[in-house]
């Protein structure tokens, strides 16, 4: 399978969409590292994925991507255990405007952290053996939701650190590449949870339920199918791949020329 020997680390992989990477991932044969900060769930997971894959196919590490020593940790661990990282799928994140700076401190700064420990590994410069970041956005990270603002910048935040950092990786030599996944609504826990986390912005949540309700919902399963296309497609760099009920799109963004003023 196309994934054989290959590493994977995923954050937030106990439920949801992190769940369903995990379980394509070991479909197409790699080996998979469990991070989430739910050790009950992951426990559980892990629990049911020996039966299926065997017990060495996975590995379940609670890590909260808040925290750079769990990180740091999570890592050290996954490289002594399998030798090396060739698959980062960064995916943990929360909505809850209501605790904004935490949803912050989790979807954009959890994520730059992670990406950012898991080069140390990865990095052909450092002795790694490159391989592929995808950063979960959301379609949020590409046009505004007006009933959760600071979401929307996180998730924007996201899309514009992953196309960054595939630049500065071509450029640099890193053997890397980062994309972005960027899905609508998506039938999992956060999605569920939307109408009692919207703070300031609650009175819109009928709003966003219409929302989903016309743009419709998609199963984790196809969100997964999205991951696995940009880890295989190895002509894939700085991509935001769009995912939603009506198909998939790859965004074009503007190209500003620079040149020199009057
Ligand atoms: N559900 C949706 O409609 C969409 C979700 N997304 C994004 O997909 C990603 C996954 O979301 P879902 O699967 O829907 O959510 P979920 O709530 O079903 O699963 C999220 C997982 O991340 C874990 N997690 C949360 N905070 C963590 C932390 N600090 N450290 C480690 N793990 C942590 C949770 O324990 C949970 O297992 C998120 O980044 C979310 O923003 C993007 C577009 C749509
Ligand atoms: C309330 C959030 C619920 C779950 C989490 C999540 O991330 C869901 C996002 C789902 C949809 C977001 C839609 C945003 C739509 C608007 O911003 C429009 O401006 C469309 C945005 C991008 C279109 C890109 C394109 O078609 O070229």
């Amino acid at each position: 399978m196309a994934l054989n020997g290959k590493i994977a680390v995923v954050t937030g992989a106990a439920l949801g969409i992190g769940k369903a990477m995990t379980e394509i991932l070991l479909q197409n044969g790699a080996t998979v590292v469990l991070l989430d900060v739910n050790e009950a769930a992951g426990k559980s997971l892990k629990e049911a994925l020996d039966k299926q894959y065997g017990r060495e196919k996975t590995l379940f590490l609670n890590c909260d991507v808040e925290s750079e020593e769990h990180i740091k940790a999570a890592f050290q661990k996954t490289v002594e255990t399998f030798g090396g990282i060739d698959i980062l799928c960064n995916n943990a994140g929360i909505l809850n405007e209501r605790t904004w700076e935490k949803m912050i401190s989790i979807n954009l700064v959890g994520a730059i952290r992670v990406a950012y420990l898991a080069l140390q590994h990865m990095n052909k410069l450092a002795g790694g053996r490159g391989g592929v970041i995808v950063n979960t956005a959301s379609m949020a990270g590409l046009g505004p939701l007006m009933s959760c603002p600071v979401y929307t910048a996180t998730k924007h935040g996201v899309v514009g650190f992953t196309r960054a950092m595939a630049a500065a990786s071509t450029a640099s030599g890193y053997g890397i590449r980062f994309n972005a996944l960027c899905p609508g609504f998506v039938q999992t826990d956060l999605f569920s949870a939307i109408p009692s986390n919207l703070g300031h912005y609650s009175h819109l949540a009928d709003a966003t339920q219409q929302m989903a309700d016309m743009m419709g919902t998609l199963t984790v399963s196809l969100v997964a199918e999205c991951l696995l296309e940009l880890v295989n497609d190895e002509t894939k760099n700085g991509e935001a791949l769009l995912v939603t009920t009506n198909g998939n799109k790859y965004i074009t963004f503007p190209v500003f020329t620079l040149s020199r003023g009057p």
